[in-house]
């Protein structure tokens, strides 16, 4: 059966992929967490527990559950793969690697691939190779960080390397040098994966677009309609790029809706300023609009005779939800009622960043129970996991999951 299907936000999840956090986490250190973009260090066996929890809630609504680490080891079934999938990464991690690529190689080599995804995945320390003769300036004098190839804690935002738009995927250009070889596990699983690799999947940006775009901005609102948010993360250029893609091939897509948003840490991602709860209600963190509530928005659309795209501004997000989804009335709730100190905590919390798993129906931190409380006023079911742990990678249960298939949204 067909292995990608999302034409909303909200349609019945069917089918999800989750990255339960390992020892990467653990080699995260005061030194490299913002460069690895961490405000803390989670304690691992908790971490995996509210992990498991939230995979044991999503499977507790039917719903499958894959992990990343265990697809990419189905998709390197043979030592070719294995080599070609060493080789690739190795050659961008090159400024860790520094001269040491065949020692790495080998290494990486010499286990078998579940162990080896695992290496990948965790980071190699210097320290775990045989020291080698050092016969280059730049080995003599090498700096003191510790490791050949840098974890990566923030592989279980599965949400954010690649998303699926309707039958085909994003494949995204990661915008921190921290988070870019995530997007080439996805790569190697849609090539290799019995599950994807018999069909020909269209992707709707490719990973080696100069320009970023991550998928915590990639929101499906219907089968007609894409919003990008414009972000810390996400260029405009690679907005335009994936909109011309979408209405040149056979994607049902025929309106994407860029939005823009402050170019901020907590803010980093539409996602978590702004999700689609239910066919006509979303979450929203009030301090995205301007004071008199307007915030930058650009439709783009396919356009007359030769040019690829048309694009037209709009400044009030409900105005707009209303006129591309064509609904009469919509409903914003605030991240944390709008109270100026709930707010900007539950925000930070990723209050907002709900993942709704069928319409009306989300999942979000227990701790956000301003937002929780909101959401059960405006007849939201609303589940609660546990983030104690979770949230100092700062993101929610959108960021932790990425969703392959959905049922159509008119079937639900
Ligand atoms: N879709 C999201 N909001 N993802 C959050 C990702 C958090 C991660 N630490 C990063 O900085 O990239």
């Amino acid at each position: 059966m067909y292995p990608i299907h999302v034409d909303s936000e909200i349609g019945r999840l069917q089918t999800v992929m989750l990255h339960r956090p390992g020892k990467e986490v653990e080699n995260l250190t005061p030194d490299s967490l913002s460069k690895l973009l961490f405000d803390d260090i989670p304690y691992l066996p908790a971490i995996q527990k509210e992990h498991d929890y939230f995979a044991n809630t999503l499977r507790n609504r039917g719903i499958e559950v894959l992990y990343l680490d265990t697809l990419m080891v189905e998709s390197l079934s043979d030592k070719e793969k294995r080599e070609t999938f060493v080789d690739q990464l190795l050659s961008e991690s090159k400024q860790m690697v520094n001269g040491s690529s065949q020692l790495l190689k080998e290494y990486l080599l010499s286990f078998d691939t579940k162990q080896m995804v695992s290496e990948v995945i965790s980071g190699v320390l210097k320290k775990d190779l045989p020291e080698q003769a050092k016969k280059h300036l730049y080995e003599i004098m090498a700096d003191h960080h510790p490791f050949y190839l840098d974890p990566m804690p923030n592989l279980y935002f599965t949400r954010d390397p690649a998303a699926a738009i309707g039958n085909g995927i994003s494949l995204n250009k990661m915008r921190e040098p921290a988070r870019r070889r995530e997007s080439l596990f996805m790569q190697f699983i849609l090539n290799y994966h019995p599950r994807f690799s018999q069909y020909s999947i269209p992707l709707w940006i490719n990973r080696d677009y100069p320009f970023p775009i991550e998928g915590g901005d990639e929101l499906v609102l219907s089968d007609k309609v894409l919003a990008i948010g414009v972000s810390e993360r996400t260029s405009a250029r690679a907005v335009e790029k994936i909109a011309v893609n979408l209405f040149k091939s056979n994607s049902t897509i025929e309106k994407v809706v860029a939005v823009e948003i402050p170019k901020c840490r907590a803010f980093m991602h539409l996602d978590t300023v702004f999700t689609m709860i239910d066919h006509d209600q979303f979450t929203i963190h009030p301090e995205i609009l301007d004071k008199d509530g307007n915030m930058n928005i650009f439709i783009l659309e396919k356009g007359e005779d030769d040019e690829p795209v048309s694009i037209t501004r709009r400044d009030n997000l409900a105005d707009t939800l209303k006129e591309v989804l064509e609904l009469p009335e919509i409903n914003l709730i605030p991240c944390g009622g709008g109270d100026e100190i709930a707010s900007a905590r539950e925000q930070w919390n990723d209050g907002s960043n709900t993942l709704a798993i069928a319409p009306g129906v989300v999942v979000t931190y227990e701790r956000n129970y301003v937002s929780n409380q909101i959401m059960r006023e405006n007849g939201i079911e609303v589940i609660e996991v546990l983030s104690s742990e979770l949230v100092r990678g700062r993101g929610g249960p959108r960021c932790m999951s990425m969703p392959l298939k959905r049922d159509l949204i008119s079937k639900n």
